[in-house]
């Protein structure tokens, strides 16, 4: 039960902060169980009016934790690692590391050969439950592996993944929502220019989309088999839509998502 699992977040920023939210919402979660940390933690104290515990001890928060996020950037995880180390029993708490491009083997540099270390990528829809996490883990029981999902699925779902496809999972589902969101600025900047005020024409978009995604959620069918029921021979969309290809819309999605893959690759 989620209510019975101690979690530490240290270094609480974007990500850190959805999970939180995410996580306050559910019914059977329990604040007090929670400890949130950064170095200037000022900008969240009005969680502690929620019950959270709010501070930058990061020693104190892993001592208590089951489960210890790390929400730092990726060039801090070894420093972090090194710093809470006295506080970890690896027979208590379980390691959850959210850093782009940080690999397994490079945390047990640091860490305990017994420990039980996962990796996490989820997305800032974690704030409204709606986030997809891959995860994958190492010298994992089938309690401390359930214990993970169960976090991560109350926020969204999970799925299990070969470490070794971490990367790409970082680049579709954590960077995809920033492509999605930019594809949906644009189709909102086309709506103000055929005559819709900026509010009506997000109002428009933001429904297209979910409807979209939910269709395909809902019904498990490929893009272009509903894009079918949509394009009239001869009609309005399929023009738009080839003029979008020819102006490159999927090689620059494709391209955008290999050079953000290179960059993790580069590291
Ligand atoms: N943003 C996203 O959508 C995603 C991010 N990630 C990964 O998650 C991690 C966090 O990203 P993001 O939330 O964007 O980054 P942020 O910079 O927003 O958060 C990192 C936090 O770490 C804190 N911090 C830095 N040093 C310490 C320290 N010594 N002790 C405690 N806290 C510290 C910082 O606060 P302060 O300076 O006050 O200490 C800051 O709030 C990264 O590794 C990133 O690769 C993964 C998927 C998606
Ligand atoms: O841009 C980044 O490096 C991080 C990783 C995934 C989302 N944000």
């Amino acid at each position: 039960m989620l209510k019975d699992i101690k979690i530490a977040i240290i270094g609480c920023g974007n990500l850190g902060t959805s999970i939180v939210n995410g996580l306050l919402e559910q019914a059977d979660f329990q604040p007090q169980n929670l400890h949130v940390t950064k170095r200037n933690p000022e900008n969240l104290l009005y969680l502690q009016d929620k019950g959270v515990r709010v501070h930058s001890d990061n020693l104190i928060a892993a001592q208590e934790a089951d489960l210890v996020i790390l929400g730092v950037k990726p060039y801090n995880v070894s420093a972090i690692l090194r710093e809470i180390k006295p506080a970890l029993d690896p027979n208590k708490q379980v390691i959850i590391s959210l850093a782009t491009g940080i690999t397994l083997d490079e945390m047990y540099t640091v860490l305990d050969p017994q420990t039980t270390v996962f990796r996490a990528m989820p997305n800032i829809a974690a704030d409204i439950q709606e986030s997809v996490t891959c995860i994958c883990g190492r010298n994992q029981s089938e309690s401390s592996e359930e214990k993970v999902k169960q976090l991560f699925n109350s926020i969204g779902f999970s799925i299990t993944i070969d470490e070794g496809l971490m990367e790409a999972a970082t680049i579709l589902g954590a960077c995809g929502i920033a492509y999605v969101l930019r594809f949906m600025r644009a189709m909102i900047q086309g709506g103000i220019q055929i005559g819709f005020d900026a509010k009506t024409a997000s109002k428009i978009v933001n429904q297209t989309v979910k409807g979209a995604a939910e269709l395909m959620i809902q019904k498990q069918i490929h893009p272009e088999e509903a894009i079918d029921k949509v394009t009239t021979p001869k009609g309005c969309t399929i023009v738009g839509l080839n003029e979008m290809e020819h102006q490159g819309f999927s090689a620059a999605m494709v391209r955008g998502i290999l050079v953000s893959f290179e960059k993790i690759e580069k590291k």
